[in-house]
């Protein structure tokens, strides 16, 4: 994205081609007695749409909780090769880690633009009295993320609701929105928590083939989070299977259906 000095873009290290995007080394974390996640360890590639799938909770969102920061726990996690672990949830957010959450998280009184705006926060560095008092700084910036937004909205076909109230929109297009603020805060890494629950199939895979083009074209990896096997057969190079907070299987979808291990803890004989 270009910045012309407006934003402040964390120092994030050029992603050397031999590292992974992402590194999981083996996460765990508890909650009172429930182990939700034990021993994780598996890699995300620099592009591409990895799956992260499993029964409910077999430790999903936890997983993502983990990697944005949102809950700690043991192990590693590593981002182009460095720790991010010890961060706080914004500093992560400023290295590249954008997500979206199974609950869509909008505020509905505000446009569907605002909304989008509100995604580029991370990449902001004029500070509350700046931002205030409207000072050139913070109006630069408002109107690099204002630009930033309507680029995504076009992208996404959102065009014509932009200034619509994001609580007056389909479903569809709410989940749009969301993806869409997501990538207004540049991220590098995109994990998406059941994106096209709530969807009709045919839209889920227009929403999933808009989300392939924008991230292979910006060298963003997505991590995706679905139940929908099929979905995840046609977008994901890659699955890993989580079962008990534990990875049952990790590798490529046609590998990971036949797997005895995820038809019996998952898929069923039905669906594989
Ligand atoms: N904050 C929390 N406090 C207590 N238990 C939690 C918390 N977060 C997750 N858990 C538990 O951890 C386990 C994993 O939950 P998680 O939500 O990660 O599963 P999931 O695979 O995302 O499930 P689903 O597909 O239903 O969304 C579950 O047993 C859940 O109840």
């Amino acid at each position: 994205m270009e910045i012309n000095g407006e934003f402040r873009r964390p120092e994030r290290k050029l992603p050397d081609a031999a590292d992974p995007a992402l590194r999981i080394e083996a996460a765990s974390i508890s909650f009172g007695g429930i182990r939700a996640l034990s021993e994780v360890s598996f890699s995300v590639p620099q592009s591409g749409f990895t799956a992260v799938i499993g029964p409910n909770g077999a430790g999903k969102t936890t997983l993502f909780n983990l990697i944005c920061g949102f809950c700690r726990g043991a192990g590693e996690i590593l981002k182009d090769g460095a720790r991010i672990d010890p961060l706080p949830a914004h500093a992560r957010a400023g290295l590249g880690i954008g997500r979206t959450f199974q609950t869509p998280t909008l505020i509905d009184g505000e446009s569907a633009l605002h909304n989008i705006m509100l995604g580029s926060n991370p990449l902001l560095s004029s500070g509350v009295f700046s931002s205030f008092f409207s000072m050139p700084k913070a109006r630069r910036e408002e109107r690099r993320a204002r630009e930033r937004a309507e680029e995504l909205l076009e992208h996404f076909g959102l065009g014509p609701v932009g200034s619509s109230p994001a609580g007056d929109l389909p479903h569809r297009q709410r989940r749009l929105i969301e993806i869409a603020r997501s990538l207004a805060g540049d991220p590098t890494v995109l994990l998406l928590d059941e994106p096209a629950a709530g969807s009709h199939h045919s839209e889920a895979v227009i929403m999933l083939e808009q989300v392939a083009g924008y991230c292979a074209a910006q060298g963003i990896a997505v991590v995706l989070v679905e139940h929908n096997v099929q979905l995840v057969m046609q977008f994901a190079e890659d699955v890993v299977v989580l079962n008990f907070g534990e990875l049952l299987a990790h590798g490529a979808p046609a590998v990971v259906k036949k797997d005895p291990r995820v038809i019996s803890a998952y898929l069923g004989e039905e669906a594989a």
